[in-house]
């Protein structure tokens, strides 16, 4: 089984992330992992941060003559931030002595994870909570998913993901008019959605579209405001029958909406059609099966290709919701931990909108979910294996 952990505060010295239970034998570079990190750094409406942040994962074990041997990957991966000429964070973060140097935060952001953390660590400086709770961290959670995500690109199995909303600006259909721009392009893999949504300044796959999301991310930034929305991922490939029906832990969209909710802002999560099908009836929902070309087929794929949770053979479609970024130049009212006083909240360097980025995420969480369902079916400690396994 597929496991991965992190560690690392956002302005520390680095991330660090442990991937272990990658089958031996899976060829893997530290290029193919820069790739989806350097996506993940790319998108309108992001803050100074990613201008000079390099993402680049240093693989320090695990990995022998450019393929897995079977053991834990170790990475490592620097935060420019903290060593920046005019830093103040070997300070700020500093492992010893007792911080008298060091201004305490104590105005809570609402949205973000500042009261919660002073709730639950009883913190009297915010800023612990700041470091391990932001975003920085998907750097880590891209780098390790890139592993499993090229495990499952070994046996034809694709992700690709596309942005479909930025607050008000979005497809008219949310269903149908995605179907239609984004069906198509699946004979190819969906890696093709990916790769057609990254010419989109903001990862939409229509340029009306994107110029408007462009727009109104200019506009919200201007009024020293925020924005979420809507995005969906897509994966090709994958066999009927992974996943399973018998308890609920085993339920393979239970996993998926695991990984998606785990991730930062991201606040709702739908297989296929989903909240939409709530309003539909029963007929226009279901997809008709027939048996075509020696196997069983869907006429449509409403259901996002699971059922039971379970694979179909059909295309999984995850869509999901990203919340608007809590840091925001124009305040709202927020109450200071220590004084108790109503006071503005503060603003530290922010994105403005983050899905176009958060988007890559979504892609890469979903990875290791996948290939551990595809694990349990095909098993296998080697590539090669597996490989055996997969032609009986
Ligand atoms: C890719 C990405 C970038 C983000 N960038 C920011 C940011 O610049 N400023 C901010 O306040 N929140 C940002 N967030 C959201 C916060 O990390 C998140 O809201 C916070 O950790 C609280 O967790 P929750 O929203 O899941 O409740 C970002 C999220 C993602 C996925
Ligand atoms: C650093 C990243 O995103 C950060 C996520 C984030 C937050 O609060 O979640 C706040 C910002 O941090 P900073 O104030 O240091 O610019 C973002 O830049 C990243 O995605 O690599």
């Amino acid at each position: 089984m597929i496991r991965y952990l992190t560690a690392g505060e956002s302005h520390g010295p680095k991330l660090t992330g442990i991937i272990e239970g990658v089958p031996a034998g899976l060829p893997i570079t530290e290029d193919e992992i820069a790739l989806h990190l350097a996506r993940r750094q790319k998108g309108y409406g992001r803050g100074g941060r990613m201008a000079f942040e390099k993402d680049k994962a240093t693989i320090s074990s695990g990995v022998r003559f450019g393929k897995t041997t079977g053991a834990p990957i170790a990475m490592q991966m620097p935060n420019r931030a903290h060593e920046k000429d005019d830093s103040n964070w070997p300070k700020v973060l500093a492992k010893e002595g007792n911080g008298d140097d060091v201004d305490p935060i104590t105005v809570p952001r609402p949205g973000h994870a500042d009261l919660t953390g002073v709730q639950k660590y009883r913190y009297d400086d915010i800023r612990p909570a700041i470091e391990r709770s932001s975003a920085r961290e998907t750097a880590m959670r891209v780098a390790c998913s890139s592993i499993a995500r090229k495990f499952l690109k070994h046996f034809g199995i694709e992700i690709g993901g596309h942005v479909t909303r930025i607050g008000k600006v979005g497809y008219e259909q949310p269903w149908e008019d995605v179907r239609d721009r984004v069906d198509p392009m699946l004979e190819d893999g969906a890696e093709t959605i990916f790769k057609t949504a990254d010419e989109s300044p903001v990862r939409c796959l229509d340029e009306d579209l994107t110029q408007q999301m462009r727009d109104l991310i200019i506009k919200r930034r201007k009024e020293g405001s925020s924005l979420g929305g809507h995005w969906e991922v897509v994966v090709t490939g994958l066999p009927a029958g992974l996943g399973s029906f018998v308890h609920w832990d085993r339920k393979l969209g239970g996993q998926l909406a695991q990984a998606i909710i785990g991730t930062q802002a991201m606040k709702g999560v739908q297989i296929g059609q989903g909240f939409e099908s709530g309003r539909r009836h029963g007929q226009v929902v279901h997809d008709e099966i027939i048996h075509e070309d020696g196997t069983f087929k869907r006429r449509t794929n409403r259901m996002g290709g699971l059922e039971g949770g379970v694979t179909t053979g059909m295309p999984l479609i995850i869509r999901g919701v990203m919340k608007p970024i809590p840091t925001m130049l124009t305040p709202i009212d927020t109450v200071d931990i220590h004084s108790k006083e109503k006071t503005d909240t503060r603003y530290e360097r922010s994105d403005v909108c983050a899905l176009p980025r958060a988007i890559v995420v979504a892609e890469s969480v979903i990875a290791p979910v996948l290939a551990n369902a595809f694990l349990e079916k095909f098993g296998g400690d080697s590539i090669e294996e597996i490989e055996e396994r997969l032609d009986q």
